[in-house]
C-alpha cells in the first residue's frame, strides 16, 4: 500500500459524518427514501392515465389458432384491446433484443414460453383492466417444448424459433476461447487431473419492485415521455427511437427511484412498449406494472449453465491448466445484454486468480421453451459463473489431491509483480495483490483454531464445513475499442456546474437502484474540489437532464461513471485555477491546491476557496485571458481496461445430520476495490451480496415440469433469503488501486454475489467430507444434502 492510500484508510477508519470526500458517511438520499419520499414509477399519476394488464401464455409452446377480443372489448371502462396481429399491422410485433436477437412484443404466430406477452389491455383502471384479461378467448394449439436443454440439440427436438428465416434448429451461437491445442498438451502431462459436472441453476434477481412503465405520447408536439424501471435510460431510449421510429430529441425517458434492479432492469421488456403503443393508440398517459407473479416469470432469468470443468496440476499442486465445456440455457429469446463481441459475457475469466500455462472453453448456447434468461444477476456478465467453475474445480482439486484448500490456492495466486497480468484467455488484471487479501480473511476467521474444532466436531460424528472462495472479477465494461452493446460504445458521459455561491450540480449517465449514487458521486466531487457533499446535487436518470451513457450493471458505474466524475472534476479545478491566479495577481505556476483553495506557493495567507472562485466566475469585472466565465465542465469518458476488484471469502456451515438443514454460522469477506469512496456504502453493498450468495447457494432455483411450465411463480414457490437465514457478516479489506482510474477505484456492487456462492457450496462439501462427497449441485437444499449424504446422485434440474 502506497502513503496515499495509508492516509486515505486513517480517512475512512473515522466516523465523520461529513467527510469532504471520501469517508463514511450517511446517504443523502435516505432522507427521502426513509421518510416515504421517493418517487417510483408506480407513484408516477398523469390527468387521464390508464391503466395496462397482460395477457399471457399459459403454455410454453404453442401455435395461436385465433384471438377473440370482442367481449373484453365490450368491458366496462375497457378503452383498446390490442393482440400481435394489430402491432404487425403497425411494424410492432417484433423488438430488438440487447443482443442481437429479436424478441416478440406480442406473440403472433405462436407462443414460446410460459407468461409470454399475448395481448394487452388498456382500461381506465387496473381492475377493470385485468378483469377484460379473462373475456379475450384464445385458441391454443399446443406442441411439444423443449425443456431439457439436454435435448435441444436433438436432430428430432421442435424448432422453436421459427420466426428466424432458415432456422433448422434451436442453436443460438457457438463460443470459444483459449487455446485448445495446448491446452491438451499440458492436461497430457499433468499429473493430476479432475473433472467435475457442475451446475448454475436458473435464478431469479427477484428486486423489490417489480418492473412497469407510464408512457405518455402527445401527438401534437410527438413527443413521448417514459417513466420506467430502467437501469439504462439512454441505452434504451435510443432503442426506443429504433423500433417506433419516433425521433430521439422527442424521447425523454425518466428512471425515477427504482427500488432494486440486480441486472433485472437492464433489458427492454414488451411491458415498457406496450404502454407506448397503449398511449399512442388511446392519446392518453397509460401505466403498466407487474405483479410479483409476472415479474417472476417473464423477465430476466439469470445463469442456466451446465458446465464440464477439468483441472490440470502436478502432484505437488501446482494447478497447470484448466478446460471447460458449457451449454447455455437462454430462453426462448436471447434476450440478456452483452457486449457485442462477447456473445458469453465475461465467462473467459473462469482462469479465476491463478496463474496457470493453458485454458481453454467451448460454449454452445441453446434456445429453450422458458423465458429470456442470461441477465447480469448481480454479475458483469456471466462472472459470477465462471468464479463459481473455477473455486468449485479447484476445490474438488484439493480433495483429490488431500491438501488444504487455502494452501492450493496460496500456491497459485498470481503474483504481485505479474500484474498488469494478461490470463490465458486475453484479459488483462489491472492490479491485485492476493496473498494478504487471503491471510487477513485467514485471519479473521482464526482458519486454523476452526480446522482443529473441525476434527474434534468429526470425530464426533458432527458435520461442519469450512469453504473458502478466491474471486477475480472484470468490471466497468468497457473499453470503446473493443465493447459495445448493440454498437453503442461503452462510454460514460458526465457535466458539472458549479454555481456562483459555490454549490453544484453534477449529472451522471448512469443511474442509481439503491446502490447510493447519490452520495458518493457527490463525495467524488468533494474529493476533487473540496466542495462538501451536501452542496453537491446528484441529478441521474432522466435522459433530458444528463448526458448520454450505458448505464447501470456490471459494476460499471464506478469504474465508468466515477472516473468521469473525477476527471469533470479536474477540469473544472484547472480553469478554477486560471481564475485563482488572476484573483491572487500570481501566475498559475505559484499556486497549491488544498482541498478546497488554492493558496501563494510559500504564502498560505494568501488563498481563495471554490467557493470564491466560483463566485468570480460568474461575477462582474474582466477575466483572465482565455476564460470564458462560468465553472463548469463536461466530459465523456472511455476507459482504457476494466477494474479487477478481489476478494477472499470464508464461509463456515454446520449441518444437522438429522434433518440435513444446512446453517451458515459465520461468513467472513475480505474485499479489494481499490480506493473505497464510502466504505459504509460498500459495507452494505457486500452485506447484500453475501444474502444473495446464501439464497443462490441454500434455495433459489426456478425449475420447470415437463410441460415448461414454470414451478417459481410466486415467493411462496421460489425462497428468498431473509435476515434469519444469515449469520453476522464479517467484513474486511484491502485496497490494491487501480493502476488506470483516475482514484484507483474499482467496482464492488457485485463482488460479494459472486464471490459468496462457491465458498457456500464449498464449505458444504467439506462438511459432507466424511461421506466421501467431492461436489453436490445448487441449491443445497435439505433433501438435496439428504441424497448426497445417502449417496444418491443429485436430482437433474
Ligand atoms: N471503490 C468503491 C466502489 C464503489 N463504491 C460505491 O458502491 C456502490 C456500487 O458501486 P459499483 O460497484 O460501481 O456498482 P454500480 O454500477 O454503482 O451499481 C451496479 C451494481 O449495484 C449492485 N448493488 C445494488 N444495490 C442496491 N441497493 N440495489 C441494487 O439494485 C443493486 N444492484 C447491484 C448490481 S446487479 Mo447488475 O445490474 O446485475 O449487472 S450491477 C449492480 C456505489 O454507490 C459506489 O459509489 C464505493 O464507495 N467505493
Ligand atoms: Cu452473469
Amino acid at each position: 500500500m502506497t502513503d496515499i492510500q495509508d492516509k486515505k484508510l486513517t480517512e475512512f477508519d473515522d466516523n465523520d459524518q461529513h467527510p469532504v470526500g471520501f469517508g463514511r458517511m450517511l446517504r443523502k438520499e435516505d432522507a427521502r427514501l426513509l421518510r416515504g419520499r421517493g418517487r417510483f414509477v408506480d407513484d408516477v399519476q398523469l390527468p387521464g392515465m390508464l391503466h395496462l394488464a397482460i395477457l399471457r401464455s399459459p403454455f410454453a409452446h404453442a401455435n395461436i389458432v385465433s384471438i377473440d377480443t370482442s367481449a373484453a372489448e365490450a368491458s366496462p371502462g375497457v378503452k383498446a384491446v390490442v393482440t400481435g396481429e394489430t402491432l404487425k399491422g403497425l411494424g410492432l410485433a417484433w423488438m430488438p433484443t440487447l443482443s442481437n436477437d429479436v424478441q416478440a412484443v406480442l406473440a403472433t404466430d405462436r407462443v414460446r414460453f410460459q407468461g409470454q406477452e399475448v395481448a394487452f389491455v388498456v382500461a381506465e383502471d387496473r381492475y377493470q383492466a385485468r378483469d377484460a384479461l379473462e373475456l379475450i378467448d384464445v385458441e391454443y394449439d399446443v406442441l411439444e417444448p423443449v425443456v431439457d436443454v439436454r435435448k435441444a440439440l436433438d436432430p428430432d427436438a421442435p424448432v422453436i424459433r421459427t420466426d428466424l428465416e432458415g432456422k433448422t434448429d434451436n442453436h443460438v451461437f457457438d463460443w470459444e476461447t483459449g487455446d485448445e491445442e495446448e491446452t491438451n498438451r499440458v492436461f497430457a502431462s499433468a499429473d493430476v487431473i479432475v473433472k467435475e459436472d457442475i451446475v448454475y441453476p436458473r435464478v431469479h434477481p427477484a428486486p423489490m419492485e417489480t418492473c412497469g412503465s407510464v408512457a405518455d405520447f402527445d401527438p401534437v408536439e410527438g413527443r413521448l415521455r417514459l417513466w420506467s424501471t430502467t437501469q439504462a435510460p439512454h441505452a434504451h431510449r435510443t432503442l426506443y427511437a429504433i423500433v417506433a421510429g419516433i425521433p430521439e430529441h422527442k424521447i425523454q425517458v425518466i428512471a425515477p427511484d427504482i427500488g432494486g434492479g440486480f441486472g433485472n432492469k437492464v433489458p427492454i421488456y414488451p411491458g415498457y412498449v406496450h404502454s407506448i403503443v397503449g398511449s399512442i393508440v388511446t392519446g392518453k398517459p397509460v401505466k403498466w406494472m407487474e405483479d410479483r407473479s409476472e415479474n417472476l416469470i417473464s423477465t430476466g432469468f439469470a445463469r442456466d449453465y451446465i458446465m464440464r470443468a477439468e483441472i490440470a496440476a502436478t502432484a505437488e499442486g501446482r494447478i497447470l491448466a484448466i478446460r471447460t465445456n458449457v451449454l447455455a440455457d437462454h430462453g426462448a429469446f436471447n434476450g440478456t445484454a452483452a457486449p457485442v463481441k462477447y456473445p458469453a459475457g465475461f465467462f473467459g475469466v473462469f482462469t479465476g486468480s491463478y496463474d496457470i500455462q493453458a485454458a481453454h472453453c467451448k460454449m454452445t448456447a441453446v434456445y429453450t421453451n422458458k423465458a429470456p434468461g442470461g441477465v447480469a444477476y448481480a454479475c458483469s456478465f456471466r462472472i459470477t459463473e465462471a468464479v463459481y467453475l473455477v473455486e468449485r474445480i479447484v476445490d474438488a482439486l484439493a480433495y483429490e489431491l488431500r491438501m488444504d484448500p487455502a494452501e492450493l490456492r496460496l500456491k497459485n495466486f498470481i503474483q504481485p509483480e505479474q500484474f498488469p497480468y494478461t490470463t490465458k484467455t486475453g484479459w488483462v488484471y489491472d492490479s491485485g495483490n492476493y496473498e494478504p487479501t487471503m491471510r487477513l480473511a485467514m485471519e479473521m476467521a482464526g482458519y486454523e483454531e476452526l480446522r482443529k474444532e473441525q476434527e474434534l466436531k468429526r470425530a464426533r460424528g458432527e458435520l461442519m464445513g469450512i469453504g473458502i472462495s478466491f474471486f477475480t472479477e472484470a468490471v466497468g465494461a468497457g473499453p470503446r475499442k473493443n465493447m459495445d452493446i448493440l454498437g453503442l460504445g461503452m462510454a460514460d458521459g458526465c457535466e458539472l456546474r458549479v454555481h456562483p455561491t459555490g454549490k453544484a450540480v453534477v449529472r451522471l449517465s448512469v443511474k442509481t437502484q439503491g446502490q447510493g449514487h447519490e452520495t458518493t458521486f457527490a463525495q467524488i466531487i468533494a474529493e476533487e474540489l473540496g466542495i462538501p457533499p451536501a452542496d453537491i446535487d446528484v441529478l441521474h436518470g432522466d435522459t433530458d437532464n444528463t448526458p448520454f451513457g450505458l448505464g447501470t450493471y456490471g459494476s460499471r458505474s464506478t469504474p465508468v461513471s466515477g472516473a468521469a466524475a473525477a476527471l469533470v472534476a479536474r477540469k473544472v479545478r484547472d480553469k478554477a485555477k486560471l481564475i485563482a491566479s488572476a484573483m491572487l495577481e500570481v501566475s498559475v505556476a505559484d499556486l497549491d491546491w488544498v482541498k478546497g483553495a488554492f493558496q501563494v506557493k510559500g504564502d498560505p495567507g494568501r488563498s481563495v476557496t471554490i467557493q470564491e472562485i466560483a463566485f468570480r466566475a460568474h461575477g462582474a469585472g474582466d477575466l483572465p485571458d482565455g476564460v470564458e466565465g462560468g465553472l463548469e465542465a463536461q466530459i465523456c469518458y472511455n476507459p482504457s481496461n476494466l477494474t479487477y476488484p478481489h476478494g477472499a471469502y470464508i464461509c463456515v456451515v454446520d449441518i444437522d445430520p438429522g434433518t440435513a438443514e444446512v446453517k451458515v454460522r459465520r461468513f467472513i469477506a475480505v474485499d479489494d476495490c481499490g480506493t473505497r469512496i464510502n466504505p459504509m456504502i460498500i459495507e452494505g453493498q457486500v452485506h447484500g451480496g453475501l444474502t444473495d450468495g446464501v439464497g443462490m447457494a441454500l434455495m433459489e432455483m426456478i425449475s420447470f415440469d415437463e410441460d415448461g411450465n414454470c414451478l417459481g411463480a410466486s415467493l411462496m414457490d421460489y425462497l428468498i433469503p431473509t435476515a434469519l437465514e444469515v449469520p453476522d457478516w464479517e467484513t474486511g479489506y484491502t485496497v490494491t488501486p487501480s493502476p488506470h482510474h483516475p482514484i484507483g477505484a474499482k467496482g464492488i456492487g457485485e463482488s460479494a454475489t459472486v464471490g459468496s456462492p462457491p465458498a457456500i457450496v464449498n464449505a458444504v462439501v467439506d462438511a459432507l467430507k466424511p461421506f466421501g462427497i467431492r461436489h453436490a449441485d445448487m441449491p443445497l437444499t435439505p433433501s438435496r444434502v439428504w441424497d448426497a449424504m445417502r449417496g444418491q446422485a443429485t436430482p437433474p434440474i
